[in-house]
């Protein structure tokens, strides 16, 4: 890993501006643009094309059946339905605190305001599935949208040469999601955002993928709904010289081996940490299954900033804004209140970034290429609508008749005062 020292706050936060913008890639933008306008125009048609161009698999139906869940659930381990019930478990537990509140005050006689909540009516939910399978993002995609009680959820994902993948499906009936199918990339956002013959278009798009989900989730936006950016993986962890390096390369190498995009940030203030960490992130990605992905990952956007201070370090990885934080200093619950930017953060050495991946309870749907200075992780609230009301008697109007009128006719709107003032006599 490339370690950056000597530099000004000033000039690294200049470099992370730099490597932040490099997630939006013209070229996959143009790209996405063509599959979605195809989409649109063609239907199922170009979903088949796309699975057998993409993904290599001739199609003749794009919904799985009920019968292949059925079989699915029956090849998973049990030690695996057993750890997916728990994660679910754990994810239900935390979720459910999430639920919003309506609310209702009546400020004076006569007067009742509030706000109520409704579910989302219909959601895509889209599970990535291009170079590895992902149950735990069933979970954390459908369980949510369940509690919330969003009626109509369609899950999506990409075909895979041998069959869709057993835990996935496994994972799609504990949440209890049984309108499946086998589409992946931005042909599956386009096809959720306008409908197709058979994928019905929803209000709402969620859930993490490559940069052609992360690009075609935001092209389709303002057609319908979307979480966030939830792009390539991310990691960034703040240490200092009471960490451990080991630790520390197996956590950074966690998210590089999801994606050649992923991002792996150090930030400390230990040179001797730094120099360490660089070398055993070199000496455990040889025994990485994956080792090809996370070395591109760890080879275009794996950096370690030395600074001085813990202040400048934190100040630094607020601008970085990563989707996963890590926080290895010694008391590192104590820093959570400086932290501005983040998806989510991990404190102590313990607290290592894969329990939040599989099984804490909090969500692994996080905002990527610094999209945490302005959004937040999955929740309940991303199913959730509010509609506020207004009811009036006929006193409380006379009563504010006046000064509605008089800010109607200060903005020229004397429909809006006659409204008003057909209600005075
Ligand atoms: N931010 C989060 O919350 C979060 C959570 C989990 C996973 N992730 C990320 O999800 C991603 C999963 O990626 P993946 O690739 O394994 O699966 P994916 O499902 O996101 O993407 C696979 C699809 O991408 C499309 N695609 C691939 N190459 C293409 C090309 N050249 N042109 C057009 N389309 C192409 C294909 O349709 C393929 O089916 C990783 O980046 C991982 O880091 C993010
Ligand atoms: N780290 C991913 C979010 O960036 C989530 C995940 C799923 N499986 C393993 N990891
Ligand atoms: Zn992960």
């Amino acid at each position: 890993m490339q370690i950056i020292k000597n530099e000004s706050i000033d000039q690294i936060k200049t470099r992370i501006r730099q490597q932040t913008s490099k997630t939006i890639d013209p070229i996959v933008a143009s790209r996405v643009e063509n599959i979605i306008a195809t989409v649109r125009e063609k239907g199922d048609a170009a979903l088949k094309a796309y699975a057998q161009e993409f993904d290599g698999v001739t199609l003749n139906e794009l919904k799985v059946s009920a019968a292949q869940i059925d079989l699915a659930v029956k090849n998973v381990a049990p030690e695996v339905i057993k750890a997916l019930e728990k994660a679910a478990a754990n994810i239900r537990s935390f979720h459910q605190l999430e639920i919003q509140q309506a609310f209702e005050d009546s400020p004076r006689p006569g007067v009742i305001r509030g706000t109520k909540i409704t579910p989302l009516s219909a959601v895509g939910i889209y599970v990535p599935g291009g170079t590895a399978a992902y149950p735990s993002s069933v979970l954390m995609n459908a369980l949510p949208a369940k509690i919330a009680g969003v009626q109509h959820i369609i899950m999506v994902t990409p075909p895979q040469k041998e069959g869709l993948n057993d835990a996935v499906l496994a994972a799609a009936r504990i949440a209890g999601i049984d309108s499946i199918y086998q589409v992946g990339g931005a042909q599956a956002i386009a096809a959720l955002a306008y409908g197709t013959e058979s994928i019905p278009q929803v209000d709402k798009i969620t859930g993490p993928g490559n940069a052609y989900v992360a690009t075609a989730k935001r092209a389709v936006y303002g057609q319908v709904a979307i979480d966030m950016i939830a792009g390539p993986s991310e990691i960034g962890i703040l240490a200092d010289d009471s960490a451990r390096a080991k630790d520390i390369a197996a956590d950074l190498l966690s998210q590089a081996e999801h994606d050649k995009n992923a991002r792996a940030i150090l930030i400390t203030n230990s040179e001797k940490l730094a120099q360490a960490v660089s070398d055993e992130v070199n000496v455990q990605l040889k025994t990485l299954p994956r080792e090809d992905i996370a070395r591109d990952a760890i080879d275009n956007n794996g950096f370690i900033y030395l600074v001085e201070t813990i202040d400048d370090m934190i100040d630094l990885m607020n601008a970085v804004a990563p989707e996963h934080l890590e926080i290895q200093l010694e008391n590192a619950y104590d820093y959570i209140d400086k932290i501005q930017n983040a998806g989510s953060v991990f404190l102590g050495k313990y607290a290592s970034e894969p329990l939040g991946d599989y099984l804490a309870g909090p969500n692994h749907i996080l905002p990527t290429g610094g999209t945490a200075r302005f959004s937040s992780a999955l929740g309940v609230w991303d199913f959730q609508k509010r509609i506020q009301y207004l009811s009036y008697s006929q006193d409380a109007l006379l009563d504010d008749a006046d000064d509605v009128t008089v800010l109607a006719r200060e903005e020229g709107l004397a429909g809006h005062a006659r409204a008003i003032e057909v209600r005075q006599s």
